[in-house]
């Protein structure tokens, strides 16, 4: 658990509004994050979530709402400069290098991400492929890692440029039961050493065992937040994932109606 959840928010996002043409991603949201302490993001397919994170790195543009990070607006600040400024990020589908190595693949985020060189580039690699349970790896080349090391070279590249704020858009996605629990445990170790943590996940239980707090969108809405299983027991978000399950049902009833039909005719 964070020791740091009363110190003013690292990251404080107020009224963001997103949309594409018909599609709102984002109404009017509001999220903090402190130092040292992790925030969960659920919602349904769609729901805006990855969006959300594109908005806090500045790949892309918000429509509306301010972005503040560590007291300074970066609203309108391009992305390099925000990851420069601590900001770090993995992605849903990990691309690393294929052709590169492991550590090559680290190296590359602790000097164009943190904008370190040499010696330094080389240690801030290392520490990062450490923490991401990698280091045993480091020689082998990424284009043939299975799929629990690809999300631990995503989280190295990430934890390469140093960020103070990690951004995680399903990082456990694909991972067998098994294969949970270290990854979870390195999350947390990463949150408690003081780093904030906002971690996009479908897979509810692991997101569980970590975040300090919880955030359930919905077509670009927020329908709860606060403390974790509180959330996921609301009504508010049952409704939400029972309407997700219901429209997933008229789709599954559509053809056995009318196999019905077929048969009584
Ligand atoms: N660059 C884009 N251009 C147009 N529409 C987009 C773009 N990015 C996202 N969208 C749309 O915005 C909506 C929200 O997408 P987003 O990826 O943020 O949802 P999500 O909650 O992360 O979903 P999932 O859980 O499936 O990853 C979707 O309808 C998506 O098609």
């Amino acid at each position: 658990m964070s020791t740091s959840t009363t110190a003013a928010p690292l990251l404080q996002a107020d009224g963001i509004a997103k949309r594409f043409g018909q599609v709102v991603t984002a109404r009017s949201v509001d999220f903090h994050v402190k130092a040292g302490e992790a925030l969960g993001i659920v919602g349904p397919n769609g729901a805006g979530k990855s969006t959300l994170l594109n908005l806090v790195t500045g790949t892309l543009p918000v429509d509306g709402g301010r972005i503040r990070f560590d007291g300074e607006d970066v609203t309108r600040l391009p992305a390099a400069r925000r990851t420069e400024r601590g900001i770090g990020r993995t992605f849903q589908v990990p691309r690393p290098f294929e052709g590169l190595t492991v550590f090559e693949n680290v190296l590359v985020g602790a000097s164009f991400g943190a904008g370190k060189r040499g010696r330094e580039a080389n240690e801030q690699a290392w520490e990062a492929l450490e923490t991401s349970g990698l280091d045993h790896l480091a020689n082998t080349r990424a284009g043939s890692l299975r799929l629990l090391d690809r999300k631990r070279l995503e989280l190295a590249r990430a934890l390469a440029t140093q960020p103070r704020l990690l951004l995680l858009d399903e990082i456990a996605g694909g991972l067998t039961e098994q294969e949970l629990p270290t990854l979870i445990e390195t999350i947390a170790t990463i949150r408690d050493r003081g780093t904030g943590v906002i971690w996009i996940e479908h897979i509810v239980h692991a997101l569980l065992q970590v975040v300090d707090r919880l955030m359930c969108l919905a077509q670009g809405d927020v329908v709860a937040t606060g403390d974790p299983h509180e959330v996921m027991a609301s009504d508010e978000v049952a409704a939400v994932y029972l309407g997700a399950v219901d429209s997933q049902d008229e789709l599954v009833a559509e053809p056995t109606t009318a196999h019905t039909e077929e048969a009584q005719a």
